[in-house]
């Protein structure tokens, strides 16, 4: 994915300006940034979901049209994990008819083509979140950590090159945080995923990931974790209260 000056306006207000991008194939670059700094708003923006008040954005080699469109064989390679799951009550979805909507590409879905097939990846992408026993279970009714793994079981159902995750592990407790972060790095070693992800766990950004865009309405610093998360460019991001906390690994 490679972004050119995008800047995005909300209610009047530039909330992203003039930022420039570009995620390598198969690396795992996060986007940082303190709360209202525009970080949902850049994601939304470069698969097409908002307005782009001006800026290109290319994905996969293919240029977003001016409304936001892509192919469909682009699109289809594409799997996006927003901040908020909303599921009010007892959705009547169980977890593996959820995960067999990854399944079909976007466009015309024709349920009882691929039956078996679906069925098959569906027990696979299930086993390898770890989510074998919840299947039957309704999504409504699934835990936070719970939920996390079975999203990724979506986008694991089918081959998929770019993932964008907003704030995936918001809500996990530590050690759900951590599995969580665990699966995603060997499912993406495995499927050779680029992922892009909002996150506010500096640690976890300076343990796993390629690449930090520093991110306060407009890019204030990006680069490897040692340079982007840098005591000085926290200060610049979050001002110069923030105390930068970097583990000291001892022998
Ligand atoms: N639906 C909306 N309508 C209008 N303005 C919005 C909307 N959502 C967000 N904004 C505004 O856009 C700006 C950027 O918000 P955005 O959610 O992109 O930031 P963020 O960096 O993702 O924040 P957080 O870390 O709190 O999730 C903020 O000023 C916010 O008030």
């Amino acid at each position: 994915m490679r972004v050119e000056n995008l800047s995005v306006r909300r209610d009047g207000q530039l909330v992203v300006d003039g930022v420039n991008f570009e995620l390598l194939s198969e690396s795992d670059t996060a986007l940082v940034g303190p709360n209202g700094a525009g970080k949902s708003s850049l994601v939304a923006a470069v698969l097409g979901l908002l307005p782009r008040q001006k800026g290109q954005v290319w994905v996969l080699g293919h240029p977003l049209g001016p409304a936001g469109e892509l192919p469909h064989s682009v699109r289809s390679q594409i799997a996006y994990l927003p901040q908020t799951f909303a599921l009010q009550g007892r959705f009547p979805l169980s977890v593996a008819e959820f995960v067999a909507f990854g399944f079909d590409p976007p466009g015309p879905r024709l349920p009882w083509r691929n039956r078996s097939k679906r069925h098959e990846a569906v027990l696979v992408a299930l086993a390898r979140t770890g989510s074998s026993n919840l299947g039957a279970k309704l999504l409504s009714e699934l835990s936070g950590g719970e939920l996390k793994r079975v999203l990724l079981a979506f986008c694991v159902v089918r081959p998929r090159k770019l993932l964008l995750l907003d704030e995936a592990q918001a809500g996990l407790d530590a050690p759900a945080s951590e599995q969580f972060q665990e699966l995603l790095l060997q499912l993406r070693r495995q499927e050779g995923w680029t992922v892009l992800q909002v996150s506010h766990d500096l640690e976890m950004v300076r343990r796993s990931c390629d690449q930090v865009l520093c991110l306060n309405r407009y890019l204030r610093c990006s680069g490897p974790p040692t340079h982007a998360l840098s005591a000085k460019s926290l200060a610049e991001l979050y001002g110069p209260n923030v105390v930068a906390y970097q583990h000291q690994h001892h022998g």
